[in-house]
């Protein structure tokens, strides 16, 4: 069941919403739009579901509506048309006094600017929110302290935001959104304004009180790694559209457009690509002891490969076996491959990442056996060329992409 759900969400700025509505409905762009109407779409028919838990990032370029989107999450901004529903309620049809509630104790957002009362210390500014919802004292005071040593501001309580760095301000941001111990958290470009190694520092603390808070985050971003780094799935926005939803992983081996590929071109791929999505999933070019020399051959011939794996009856993997091996036993007049199998070799598993999969590239160019972790069944095999492009950093889709095709119309 999701957590939160938007439907045909758009919003549309300017005075004649009708009319860009109608036009958007007809398939007109957002520059034609603009043009005829004067009104600014920023939001065009957003339709996705997150899940309670998830870390969800929205990423895209300045003006691609990220903000926009985010702020008719929790009605910020009023959507022109569609829907957002958390737990299963409409929340564009609350009134006033049941949406201020939902601001309060279900949707909290932490900002860029940290928005913070400068000459106020941190407990007190922590505890802001609570003293709007005028929680006594004590409990606020109480519950401000337990969200602040949470966020590592133990020690600075006293002190006034305005003399904190940057992350620290960013700290006390986070804990004041968490003080209301909300189920979902609004972050827009929350990290942005933060030197990298603080910020690489913010994202591995927030990756941290997420698993142990299990809050829905849902983070605006305009950087891909940051996004790749903190997402359990991504939605890339351009031109106020949500262009792909994906894991990073399949953002990076599957880009739906050439926009989102031109993006993914400069990410470093070798921690997030996995053996799961460079196999080939047909292990139908193993060797099974019963081929024999002569199958052995066939099998090789056929698929011009000059290597295969060779796996049980149940398709446990046993090694690999040569083609110069083969031809060596055949010529001394052998009939089975025993003798050819070349065992212990290290195998990966789906979950390998390219970078785990580095110490695999060989000289003589043998593929990665990839085998289910419990049961040691051959699940596919990595080819040695994936293994190289994934590193060397060429680009996927052009290169590896047909590549691939191609290898895999030969195998089969
Ligand atoms: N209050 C507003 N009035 C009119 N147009 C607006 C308003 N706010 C945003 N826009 C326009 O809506 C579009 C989306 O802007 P939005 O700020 O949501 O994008 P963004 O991806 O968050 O960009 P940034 O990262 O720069 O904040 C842009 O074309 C922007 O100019």
């Amino acid at each position: 069941m999701s957590k939160l759900k938007i439907e045909a969400l758009t919003l549309i700025f300017g005075k004649e919403k009708e009319e860009a509505l109608s036009l958007l409905k007809q398939g007109k762009s957002k520059a034609e739009i603009l043009k005829k109407t004067g009104c600014t779409v920023a939001v065009k028919n957003a339709n996705f579901e997150i899940e309670q838990g998830e870390f969800f990032v929205i990423m895209g370029l300045s003006g691609s509506g990220k903000s926009s989107l985010l702020r008719c999450l929790n009605r910020l901004i009023e959507p022109t048309s569609g829907k957002v529903i958390l737990n299963q309620v409409d929340i564009t049809s609350l009134q006033d006094q049941q949406l201020q509630q939902v601001r309060r104790k279900e949707m909290a957002m932490v900002f860029q600017k940290f928005g913070l009362l400068p000459h106020r210390s941190v407990l007190e500014n922590v505890a802001f929110g609570l003293e709007l919802q005028g929680v006594a004292e004590q409990e606020r005071l109480e519950k401000a302290q337990s969200v602040i040593n949470l966020v590592g501001l133990h020690g600075y309580e006293q002190q006034h935001t305005a003399s904190l760095s940057g992350g620290m301000q960013q700290r006390v941001g986070l804990a004041r959104a968490l003080a209301n111990d909300p189920e979902i958290l609004l972050m827009d470009e929350a990290f942005s304004a933060l030197d990298p190694l603080i910020r690489t520092q913010m994202q591995d603390e927030l990756i941290d009180l997420q698993q142990k808070m299990h809050k829905t985050i849902v983070f605006i971003t305009h950087d891909l790694d940051e996004a790749i780094r903190l997402g359990d799935r991504i939605a890339i926005m351009k031109d106020g559209e949500v262009i792909q939803i994906g894991t990073p992983e399949d953002i990076l081996t599957s880009p739906a457009t050439a926009y989102v590929s031109s993006f993914v071109e400069k990410v470093d791929r070798k921690s997030i690509v996995t053996a799961a999505s460079l196999m080939f999933e047909k292990p139908t070019v193993a060797i099974y002891k019963k081929d024999g020399v002569e199958g052995s051959l066939r099998k090789m011939r056929s698929s011009g490969l000059t290597s295969l794996p060779a796996v049980s009856a149940d398709k446990h993997f046993l090694g690999f076996v040569y083609l110069k091996d083969i031809l060596e036993l055949k010529a001394q007049g052998h009939k089975t491959i025993e003798k050819a199998i070349l065992r212990d070799l290290p195998v990966a598993y789906p979950e390998s990442t390219v970078e785990q999969m580095l110490p695999f590239i060989a000289e003589n160019g043998r593929a990665v056996p990839v085998v289910d972790k419990d049961s040691n069944k051959l699940l596919g095999i990595v080819a040695q060329t994936s293994l190289l492009i994934e590193t060397t950093g060429a680009c996927w889709q052009n290169v590896n992409g047909n590549m691939m095709d191609n290898l895999q119309k030969e195998i089969v």
